[in-house]
């Protein structure tokens, strides 16, 4: 038997958490949801008291319930707070907004999750919604979560406003690489660098005013996390929706030093009217910086001589708020979505959600259906998410290769999928952003697909990855 139970803890019943379990009888089912309890509230007794609830009823016999259907909610008390055996559930309002957590497989570290709850008690907040990818931001929120509020709240959106990834088909590159054409290829990116201050600054967001002081970053991909990615189709579930024969090309980019700006400006000074209108600067901006490493991409591919424009097939935003009618009573005032690394379901576009540059990207199609949107708060993961601060996998990775730093530096070069990775900066930056720093792509592609988020288009594999 298998159900997908909604999970919570006693003292904060409106943050549900799905768990999928599969059991064979009460007994076993029993015993499986006490280990989750125990690993997944650390501060919760050995003697957890584990209650079912049928349509808000208490379940008296498990035996007599089975199966249990989809939904069915579990909640854990401990042992001294445990009520005595009522047919109903108390009443909790310690968390002013409901938040959901949309994994079940994938492993959420417990302070990112504590950092959403505490999002979740802001003032004007309505919904929280934390991804498969949630994982600990730097500063006081999450990433891999989208945000209803009543208000807008810039810090929620973070610096790199308007990141988010598109993917391009490579003009006359096919899909059928051999491994010189990848050296030379790797090569040539590597020397290209797609350095500061040398592509055109011709869109109309950045020859703004606003961004005149970050023109020379147009065009550039942005340190760590940001890459440009060669890739190509390892399985195609959607049969013709993209061209097997092609390769294509995965860009994962922002706002540079100009959303840096604009967040560090709305620190200083407050001014929500003027975060509002850069805000659309940036994402636009960011969008156009994406379409604009692809160019340049495109053009190295092409021997240096200028392409066609490169089409794209997806282009999405993931950090960004955006106003939407509250559920209850549309024509009241707008509440305000924010997407802190989580990408929209209802942009009419295809997802692209990577792993990292040695696992595969999955191009996904989101679900239309009016209930998984409300209940994902219309959003789904953008990545993988962090397993591993960059200081720890760093540390990890210079235990395992004990041996000279060149010999590290080259295994690092190199991918599970016999692909290169292309790193003309900081040598840390093969380290810090070495696959074994995120998390399992699989476990999250798997939590979407069982809560009816998406459905699979294709699995990419990535072949060139350049990082700066
Ligand atoms: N295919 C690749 N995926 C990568 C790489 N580096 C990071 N990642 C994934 O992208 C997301 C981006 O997250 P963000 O919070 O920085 O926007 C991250 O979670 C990883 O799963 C890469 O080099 N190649
Ligand atoms: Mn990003």
């Amino acid at each position: 038997m298998r159900t997908r139970f909604d999970f919570v803890h006693c003292d904060n019943q409106r943050a549900v958490r799905p768990l999928v379990l599969t059991y064979d009888d009460a007994e076993s089912l029993a015993l499986a949801m006490k280990a989750e309890a125990l690993g997944r509230f650390k501060h919760i007794k050995k003697s957890a008291n584990v209650r079912f609830y049928v349509n808000g009823t208490l379940v008296q016999d498990l035996a007599d319930e089975l199966p249990f259907p989809d939904g069915t909610r579990v909640v854990i008390y401990d042992k001294a707070s445990a009520p005595a055996v009522s047919a109903r559930e108390p009443a909790d309002t310690s968390v002013p907004a409901p938040t959901t957590f949309l994994h079940a497989e994938t492993v959420v570290d417990e302070d990112a999750i504590q950092q959403l709850y505490r999002v979740a008690k802001l003032p004007g907040m309505v919904a929280c919604v934390g991804m498969p990818d949630l994982h600990l931001g730097s500063g006081a929120y999450p990433v891999g979560a989208a945000f209803v509020a009543s208000r807008i709240i810039p810090e929620l959106v973070g610096s790199d406003i308007g990141c988010g990834m598109t993917l391009f088909p490579l003009p006359g590159v096919s899909s059928d690489l051999t491994d010189r054409q990848l050296q030379r290829l790797s090569q040539a990116l590597g020397q290209d660098g797609f350095q500061p201050g040398e592509a055109t600054v011709d869109t109309p967001a950045s020859q703004h005013p606003l961004a005149a002081a970050h023109a020379r970053n147009f065009g550039t991909i942005g340190g760590g996390n940001h890459f440009a990615e060669l890739q190509v189709i390892h399985e195609l579930l959607e049969p013709g929706a993209l061209d097997t024969s092609a390769a294509y090309l995965l860009v994962h980019s922002g706002s540079r030093t100009l959303g840096e700006a604009v967040a560090a400006q709305f620190k200083a000074d407050g001014d929500l009217q003027a975060y509002c209108e850069a805000h659309k600067l940036c994402v636009t901006w960011a969008s156009d910086n994406r379409r604009k490493i692809g160019q340049r991409f495109a053009d190295v591919c092409s021997g240096g001589s200028p392409t066609e424009p490169v089409q794209t097939i997806l282009d999405i935003t993931h950090n960004s708020y955006v106003p939407v009618s509250p559920s209850e009573n549309p024509q009241d005032s707008p509440h305000y979505l924010h997407r802190k690394g989580a990408a929209p379901m209802d942009a009419g576009q295809l997802v692209a959600i990577p792993g990292s540059r040695g696992t595969y990207t999955y191009i996904v199609r989101p679900s239309t259906d009016a209930e998984v949107l409300a209940r994902c708060a219309c959003s789904i993961a953008h990545g993988a998410g962090r397993a591993m601060s960059r200081g720890k996998v760093t540390a990890l990775l210079k235990g395992r290769y004990r041996s000279r730093r060149s010999d590290a530096v080259e295994a690092l070069q190199r991918t599970p999928f016999d692909g290169y990775v292309v790193c003309p900066g900081r040598v840390e930056v093969l380290y810090e952003e070495a696959p074994e720093a995120y998390k399992d792509i699989e476990l999250v592609i798997r939590d979407l697909v069982a809560v009816g988020a998406i459905s699979v288009v294709a699995v990419m594999k990535p072949l060139i990855t350049c990082k700066m």
